[in-house]
């Protein structure tokens, strides 16, 4: 990792501060991309807002010029899956606001939306430990909210977290027995809440009480090493999870968002729900697109522990069905779950898998990588593309345009990838902190020559230029285009209720 422990920038040879103030920019001739259109266009952008996108903008002199011949302008990632500074398994994440956020700058990614953990419950408690721990942002960011237990004052509390703090979705784990797991019961409140609030509700579907058994199970055979964390929870265990909370949230008939879908049996319950008009969202992250669980079987137990993530990476075909399922629009949109932690942290399951600490890293590689894996394979259109690393999120999470899109209005949260350059991956050039990265040794074409992130250029020619504090935190409103219309179908089904409820009344 090329991160400076010492300093707060980054250079090609000195770590410093390195804030580049907010400047009128001129991107010329490249192809601007938008998910549902492409021209070649300049893009003109001042005081951190996109002005005008159109050929041929003359500007003065005091203007910086970037030329994009040959290459793609495309709207900044937007990643829906971190944990940066996350307190978790007896520790805590390696990357937090600052060195997470410095890493999805250099990758293209310009915002991601962080899980707010609740402190004993509390969920202004933990909105406040996340205010604090973002202070040092460098990019924008957002925050879920995760509910991890139920009583009055946490319903009232989601109430002001959507209505005064800016949160549209909570999550809801059905694993981590004993921490952050819930049950059924409470479930089906947060679903109904959610509802009422116009917020999204997710979750992490795999069933805990299963995983349960099966690590007594594994540890009772003596399988102590990291392929045990596969062993012992199958793909069988993330798809009931997947279905059971689909119909949950059918029964209520909210939206559900599906965090981390990496097998078939997970995908084909969102494909079902979705063939059936139910409005479930399937993220796929890009660990889960194009890794196996292969690695857990490594002799090293640093190289093994490296992969350790939950639901955990699957058997080979999982990934490429995943990415089929990408490609035909039965999931929607790509995350990381970027939750890293170095060798040391993972050692603390050195003699029982259950205390790998769960996470693994992609901030900074998701668009390089699906860039290289969907796009340039052929699977999907550079349109696509776009839709898929960036639009769709800030639609489902209802920041577009503002987000998501290289329109005259929009923030300016841009990127140049040029698709001649390529691309290599290793823990030692990487600008995160971790000494690993699951996905060292990798390359492909397609490269991200230039960041901008609110009208800032922060990534250009390798180098970074990032200020602590710069990033701003994103209010996201609730009622998105996912609720829109739900209950007019669902009216529908209310009133074939009454039916047999009329035909009984009229015989008696
Ligand atoms: N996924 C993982 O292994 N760690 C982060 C926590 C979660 O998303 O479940
Ligand atoms: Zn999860
Ligand atoms: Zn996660």
């Amino acid at each position: 990792s090329q991160f400076c422990e010492a300093g707060i920038g980054y250079g090609d040879s000195e770590c410093g501060v390195l804030s580049s103030s907010m400047s009128k920019i001129l991107i010329k001739g490249g192809t601007v991309v938008n998910a549902h259109h492409q021209e070649i266009a300049d893009v003109y952008v001042q005081d951190g807002i996109i002005v005008a996108v159109k050929p041929n903008i003359k500007v003065d002199d005091d203007v910086i010029v970037l030329d994009a011949t040959g290459k793609f302008v495309m709207p900044g990632g937007i990643d829906p899956h971190t944990h940066l500074a996350f307190d978790f398994m007896s520790t805590q994440t390696v990357d937090d606001f600052f060195s997470g956020q410095a890493a999805a700058l250099a990758g293209g990614t310009t915002m991601h939306i962080d899980f707010v953990i609740p402190v004993n419950g509390s969920l202004s408690a933990g909105y406040e430990a996340y205010t604090e721990k973002a202070k040092n942002a460098c990019m924008d960011y957002g925050f879920h909210m995760a509910i991890t237990k139920w009583d009055e004052i946490v319903s009232r509390e989601m109430e002001i977290m959507v209505k005064e703090k800016g949160i549209n979705s909570f999550k809801f784990f059905l694993a981590y027995k004993g921490s952050l797991m819930i049950n059924d019961e409470l479930l089906l409140e947060g679903f109904k809440k959610c509802k009422s609030l116009g917020a999204l509700a997710m979750v992490h579907a795999e069933n805990g009480d299963a995983v349960f058994e099966g690590q007594k199970r594994m540890i009772e055979l003596g399988i102590t090493g990291p392929e045990g964390h596969a062993l012992s929870r199958p793909a069988v265990l993330e798809g009931e999870a997947t279905g059971r909370a689909i119909r949950l949230a059918g029964f209520v008939n909210t939206p559900l968002y599906v965090v981390h879908v990496m097998s078939i049996d997970a995908m084909e319950e969102i494909a079902k729900a979705r063939k059936s008009g139910q409005r479930v969202v399937g993220e796929p992250v890009v660990s889960g697109l194009l890794l196996d669980d292969s690695g857990l079987w490594d002799p090293d137990f640093t190289t093994a522990a490296k992969f350790v993530m939950s639901p955990p990476l699957r058997p080979s075909g999982h990934g490429k069905a995943l990415q089929a399922a990408l490609s035909t629009g039965v999931l929607q949109l790509v995350g990381t779950d970027h939750c890293r932690f170095n060798s040391t942290q993972k050692a603390l399951g050195i003699d029982d898998f259950r205390k790998i600490p769960n996470g693994v890293n992609g901030i900074e590689e998701r668009m390089h990588l699906l860039w290289d894996t969907m796009v340039e394979s052929g699977q999907i259109s550079v349109t696509d593309y776009v839709r898929l690393t960036s639009t769709e999120c800030a639609r489902i999470f209802n920041i577009y345009p503002r987000k998501g899109a290289i329109l005259a209005g929009s923030d300016a949260d841009i990127i140049i990838l040029n698709p001649n350059s390529s691309f290599e991956i290793s823990a030692s050039s990487d600008h995160s902190r971790s000494d690993t990265n699951v996905f060292e040794g990798r390359g492909g074409k397609g490269k991200v020559e230039v960041t901008i992130a609110g009208g800032r250029v922060v990534w250009e020619n390798g180098d970074l230029t990032v200020a602590p504090g710069s990033g701003k935190y994103i209010d996201m409103p609730p009622f998105s285009y996912l609720f829109n219309g739900i209950d007019k179908e669902y009216a529908k089904y209310l009133s074939s209720l009454q039916a047999p409820v009329k035909r009984f009344k009229a015989t008696t």
